[in-house]
């Protein structure tokens, strides 16, 4: 049995429009059996993240934010059902009042638990509509709860992947030539309770599933024709890549190029599975094609943009040396505070990061380092990473921008800057 994985994220169903493109894109791609997985719709993580911030800000159930989220569903739903019994409206009901009820007798104080057990519900009321949505529609499905198929730790916000149970789950539930619909981003711990995968990551949810099914082939449906050498958001005149190799696809993917969750791809290259990075616009089109081996097709600068980045220098109070010894103990603090580091440098005397504070732990971390150490920080900085860099790229970039760091190696040119 080989299927093939196919992955909507939120742009793809954001409206009722866009959840009816899903039946064109499906009939283009001739997708008669195989696994669906989907994000929450358009941005109703970030909605949810708000009931989150506002349930722990003011300790009490926050009607608005709330309604907010329930009010965006009701209302797709409405246009999507026109029977207005139509046994949808009753299981999205049932996601909104157990939501409604953790929130009334939760006595937990862990703000990534609460988060996990809030935020999850945003991919199940996208697959319940979806899976309605196609039944209703003539597209047979099975939906299946991603908690009884992936399942981690208890790392809330960040779990990690337990392969050998979820392995186990996914070829007992996923074992029939069908449809199978779930979720992306959420799984469950060894207790049942939810947990995420780290924002946006569907993608890697895909690649979950694919690796322990040996699939054919995944495919991610985007907004955007497939991987471009830069996001069409900061720079005009993109190119389409039309090949790529695992290796680029990974690197692009970690310096911050968020067309695809860098998690994603590794399961896939163990396994040798193709991604096709797709346009959910103009599904007919060949997107992009990442897999082992292949060549850059068209060999031309990748231009990668991470925002929010703090430069953080460290050197020793007492004029010593910056040495092995106490750069793995600021490593271990980067990783007791959940600190990302993308890119280090180190001098004789001083020790510089560029980090990323995603949980919000940076001045925990100040406060210790100011212990032992002096440090320098700047905040507000952008990351640059060109792969295959030449001169006139690099003037791209710099162009009325100061400086902060630089590196270059053979492939990888990177810069902070301001
Ligand atoms: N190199 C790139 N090529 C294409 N899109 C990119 C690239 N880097 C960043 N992006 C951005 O990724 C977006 C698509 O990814 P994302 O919004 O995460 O999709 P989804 O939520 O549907 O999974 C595009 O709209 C684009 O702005
Ligand atoms: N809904 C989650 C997971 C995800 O992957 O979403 P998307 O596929 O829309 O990036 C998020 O927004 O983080």
């Amino acid at each position: 049995m080989s299927k093939r994985v196919f992955k909507f994220g939120g742009a793809s169903i954001k409206d009722a429009d866009s959840v009816r493109n899903i039946l064109h894109v499906l009939s283009v791609s001739n997708f008669t059996d195989g696994i669906i997985v989907a994000s929450a719709m358009g941005k109703m993580t970030n909605a949810l993240e708000e009931v989150v911030r506002q349930y722990f800000d003011h300790k009490i159930f926050p009607e608005d934010a709330f309604r907010q989220v329930k009010d965006f569903h009701t209302d797709i739903c409405t246009a999507l059902f026109p029977d207005t019994n139509h046994s949808v409206f009753d299981k999205i009901e049932t996601v909104f009042e157990d939501l409604k009820n953790f929130m009334q007798s939760n006595q937990s104080p862990n703000y990534n638990f609460v988060y996990d057990q809030i935020v999850s519900c945003g991919e199940m009321l996208s697959t319940i509509i979806l899976s309605e949505f196609l039944q209703e529609n003539g597209l047979e499905n099975i939906w299946v709860d991603a908690k009884n198929l992936i399942k981690t730790d208890n790392n809330y916000r960040d779990a990690n992947v337990d392969w050998a149970w979820t392995q186990k789950n996914i070829k007992e539930v996923i074992s029939e030539d069908k449809i199978y619909l779930t979720q992306g981003f959420i799984g469950s711990d060894p207790n049942h309770f939810s947990v995420t995968l780290g924002r946006e990551g569907s993608d890697y949810s895909a690649a979950i599933l694919a690796y322990c099914l040996n699939a054919e082939s995944v495919a991610i449906w985007k907004d955007v024709p497939g991987v471009l050498n830069a996001d069409p958001r900061h720079f005009e005149d993109t190119t389409l890549l039309q090949q790529i190799s695992y290796k680029e696809a990974i690197e692009m993917a970690f310096y911050g190029a968020s067309v695809i969750h860098p998690k994603t791809l590794q399961p896939l290259q163990n396994k040798r599975i193709p991604l096709y990075v797709k346009s959910f616009v103009n599904p007919g089109l060949p997107g992009t094609s990442v897999s082992g081996g292949a060549d850059l097709i068209p060999k031309t600068p990748i231009f990668i943009v991470k925002p929010n980045q703090i430069l953080l220098s460290v050197s020793s109070r007492d004029f010593s040396f910056i040495v092995e010894k106490n750069i793995s103990q600021l490593f271990e603090l980067f990783e007791q505070f959940r600190i990302k580091v993308n890119v280090i440098q180190n001098s004789a005397i001083s020790f510089s990061v560029c980090i990323e504070d995603k949980f919000g732990h940076f001045h925990q971390l100040l406060d210790k380092l100011n212990t032992k150490y002096k440090t320098t920080y700047n905040e507000g900085l952008t990351l640059y990473t060109i792969r295959h860099f030449n001169e006139e790229s690099i003037q791209k970039v710099l162009q009325n921008k100061t400086i902060f760091l630089q590196q270059i190696n053979r492939e990888t040119m990177q810069v902070v800057v301001k």
